[in-house]
């Protein structure tokens, strides 16, 4: 069984498919963290002319060593590279094999990302869009930042993350929007365990109904 989690900054898309991964009992690759692994490589680069030949490189060159310091790959600045480096369309074509054949292993897999659904895995037998007000999404992001003894900047926090979400949506070579099979999930006003037992029953849904048109 594949199970594609897509969803903007923030919204919680990460932790659910965690859930998710653990009901199961599938593997799980949260795709951001490739992107992010990226954009820490050509820190160094940005707003060069090398910027983009030094991304194409990095995401060509990545490997699993590169995605364990979650620390630095978790910061708020490195979301920021992140999307920088995935406007880039022969950075997302480097990085889609992989995630392409992580999601379509023996037995299954969870992937959450910004295009899961729409373009890793179309064919994904459960898709769920999580969707999350921009306040919700910047108070959580600040407690979880917060929680490892940073200092947040709220406001600053915020334009952050809706720069993030414009910068996506605009991308061209993205695929940042819900698909058309996907189901929303809007989690504003769901703590951690009400969202999980909301997403289980959705994928048991999309699953049962699935088996019946199946002949
Ligand atoms: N329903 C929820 N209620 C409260 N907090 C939540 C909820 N879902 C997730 N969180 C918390 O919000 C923070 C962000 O969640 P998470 O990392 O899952 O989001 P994400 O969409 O994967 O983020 P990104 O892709 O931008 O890294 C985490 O600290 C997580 O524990
Ligand atoms: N499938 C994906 C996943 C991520 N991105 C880009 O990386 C940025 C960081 O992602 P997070 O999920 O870790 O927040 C994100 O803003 C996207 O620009 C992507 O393009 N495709």
């Amino acid at each position: 069984m594949i199970i594609a989690v897509d969803g903007p900054a923030a919204s919680g898309k990460g932790t659910l498919a965690a859930g998710l991964a653990r009901h199961y009992r599938l593997p799980h690759l949260d795709t951001g963290l490739l992107y992010r692994a990226v954009g820490l490589a050509v820190a160094g680069h940005v707003d060069t002319p090398q910027f983009e030949a030094a991304a194409i490189a990095a995401a060509r060159a990545l490997d699993a060593t590169q995605l364990k310091d979650i620390d630095a790959l978790t910061a708020a600045e490195t979301g920021v590279l992140a999307s920088k480096v995935a406007v880039i369309g022969p950075v997302r074509q480097a990085l889609f094999d992989y995630q392409r054949a992580f999601a379509t292993q023996p037995g299954g897999a969870v992937l959450d990302g910004r295009d899961t659904g729409t373009r890793i895995a179309p064919d994904a037998d459960a898709k769920l869009f999580i969707q999350a007000d921009s306040k919700a999404r910047m108070e959580r992001r600040a407690r979880q930042l917060e929680a490892r003894g940073l200092v947040v900047d709220r406001y600053a926090l915020y334009h952050q993350i809706e720069e993030r979400d414009a910068r996506d949506m605009a991308n061209p070579n993205g695929g940042f929007y819900r698909a058309a099979d996907a189901h929303l999930l809007d989690t504003t006003l769901l703590d951690i365990e009400a969202a999980l037992r909301a997403a289980i029953a959705i994928v048991d849904r999309a699953v049962a109904s699935k088996a019946r048109q199946t002949p």
